[in-house]
This record gives C-alpha cells, sequence and structure tokens, in this order.
C-alpha cells in the first residue's frame, strides 16, 4: 500500500532545520491550524539539526513530515518521509542515483510504510535546489507538461512537486500540469508571502507550501493559513 498521510493536507509550512527559529514563533506555527510541518531544506541539513527540530515540533500536535536530502539524516518518528527525486536535472545522482546508494546501504532499515517518493519539477533557476542540481529550468510549457505526463503516467509517482522556491510560479501552468495529471497528488511550492498568492496557488494545486516567508515576516506567513483553507 502507497501511504497516503499527506492527502488531505491542504497547507504546509516548510521549515528548515538549517535555519534559526525561536519558540514563539514556532509555536504560532504549530498552532496556525496548517495541515502539517514539512522539514527539509536543500543544503545544511544534518541528522543533529534535524533531532533538534523536531523534538521541537513534537510538542505539537500537528502532522511533521520530512523530507529527505542527505541520506545521512534518517531521523526517525517522523509521520511521514518524502524522498525527492529531480525531473528535470540532467545529473543521474538527483533523479536515482544517491537514492540507489542509499537504499543499498539504509534499505532495510527503511519505515516502507510511510515512505513516498517525490517527483520534483524544479522551475526557477535561482533557487539553491536547481542550482545544487544543475536544473534545467529553462523549459517551455510543453515540455513542463510533458515531464509531469511522465511523473504521473509513466511513473506513477504518487506526489509530483512543483518546485519554484524563492519565486512565484506561473499559475496558469500549475493549473494545466493539475489538469492534465491522472493519479499524481500535487505539491506547490514558491514565493507565497501574502494571502493572495496563497488563495491562487490553493486554486491550482493539491497541497500548498509555504517556506521562506516564515522566516521573513511571521505575520504574513500566518495569513497564509486562512487563505488556502477557506
Ligand atoms: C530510520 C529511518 C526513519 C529512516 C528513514 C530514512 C529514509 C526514508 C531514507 C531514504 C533513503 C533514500 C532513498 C534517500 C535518498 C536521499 C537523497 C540524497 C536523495 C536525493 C534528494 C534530492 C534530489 C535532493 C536535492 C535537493 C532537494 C530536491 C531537496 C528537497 C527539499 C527542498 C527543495 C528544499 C528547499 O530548499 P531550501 O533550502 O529552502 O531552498 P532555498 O534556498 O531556495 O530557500
Ligand atoms: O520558500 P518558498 O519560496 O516559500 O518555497 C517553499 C518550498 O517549495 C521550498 O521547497
Ligand atoms: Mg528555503
Amino acid at each position: 500500500m502507497i501511504p497516503s498521510f499527506y492527502k488531505h493536507w491542504r497547507h504546509v509550512f516548510k521549515l528548515d532545520p538549517d535555519r534559526e527559529i525561536d519558540d514563539a514563533s514556532l509555536d504560532r506555527i504549530c498552532m496556525s491550524g496548517t495541515d502539517a510541518i514539512l522539514v527539509g531544506g536543500s543544503s545544511g541539513v544534518t541528522y543533529e539539526n534535524t533531532v533538534d527540530l523536531l523534538a521541537r515540533i513534537r510538542r505539537y500536535e500537528v502532522d511533521c513530515a520530512f523530507e529527505l536530502s542527505d541520506p545521512a539524516c534518517g531521523v526517525p518518528g517522523f509521520d511521514g518521509y518524502f524522498v525527492p527525486m529531480v525531473l528535470n536535472t540532467p545529473l543521474r545522482e538527483w533523479m536515482i542515483g544517491h537514492h540507489v546508494n542509499a537504499l543499498k546501504d539504509f534499505g532495510h532499515l527503511l519505515p516502507w510504510e510511510s515512505v513516498v517518493g517525490q517527483a520534483y519539477l524544479v522551475l526557477n533557476p535561482d533557487s539553491t535546489v536547481a542550482r545544487v542540481t544543475e536544473a534545467e529550468t529553462d523549459i517551455d510549457s510543453d515540455t513542463a507538461l510533458a515531464y509531469s505526463h511522465v511523473a504521473d503516467r509513466l511513473l506513477n509517482v504518487p506526489v509530483l512537486y512543483i518546485e519554484y522556491s524563492g519565486t512565484f510560479g506561473d499559475m496558469e501552468l500549475v493549473r494545466k500540469i493539475r489538469g492534465g495529471l491522472r493519479q499524481a497528488h500535487l505539491f506547490y511550492g514558491g514565493g507565497i508571502d501574502d494571502p493572495d498568492k496563497a488563495r491562487l496557488a490553493a486554486q491550482t494545486a493539491d497541497t500548498v507550501v509555504v517556506g521562506n516567508v516564515v522566516y521573513r515576516d511571521l505575520e504574513a506567513a500566518l495569513a497564509t493559513v486562512s487563505a488556502v483553507k477557506n
């Protein structure tokens, strides 16, 4: 059975173990009415800073999942685990290579009932994830759609993640992609920093991910919750 713990999530905050958040702010995030906290980052994530953040989030009842970007950070105790694979990278390791190595080493330890593969389509060239994976972000909408069909219809991925980390994306494209999906659940993340953007994203994606604004403007971040959920 493919895990389904994330399927009712409409709004998610993504918290980065490599960034500071004080207790009062974390309290407001966890009590905000969001559906889940997704722990993850594209650099500087360690076993130690992940354990630390998880322990602090666990004071609350909110769902908490981990998006792995390093096999050495397999911290137990999350409600679920996402393993990203980047569709539009020319570097085999970010699509499948690290994953094969990690499964050779840790496959027997994995809590498979709560592990979900995520196919990332990375579309902001200035994001860390685009730089790290050398993602081919300069693609037209037909190519982006074709990627989404490969992920959804040929690979049958459970989650397709349209990633504009750092900038608000092309909602028309996201809408087209969503309309063409047969079975994948669509995550959208990138540049959501006010209720209007959150609402637009919520109209196009199944799950809306709000990240960096948490660290820049907490009030603006909190305002995205009701915009998505109402
Ligand atoms: C015992 C136990 C509980 C174990 C569970 C462990 C487990 C499930 C292990 C899985 C094993 C496995 C197959 C691991 C693969 C690991 C691996 C290296 C995969 C590659 C992942 C990958 C493609 C990483 C590239 C970067 C990426 C897509 C990161 C995702 C998160 C992301 C985009 C965050 C945004 O980053 P941010 O830092 O916020 O970026 P900005 O600077 O733009 O803000
Ligand atoms: O940080 P932002 O731009 O909100 O993006 C959220 C998330 O998609 C990052 O992986
Ligand atoms: Mg970030």
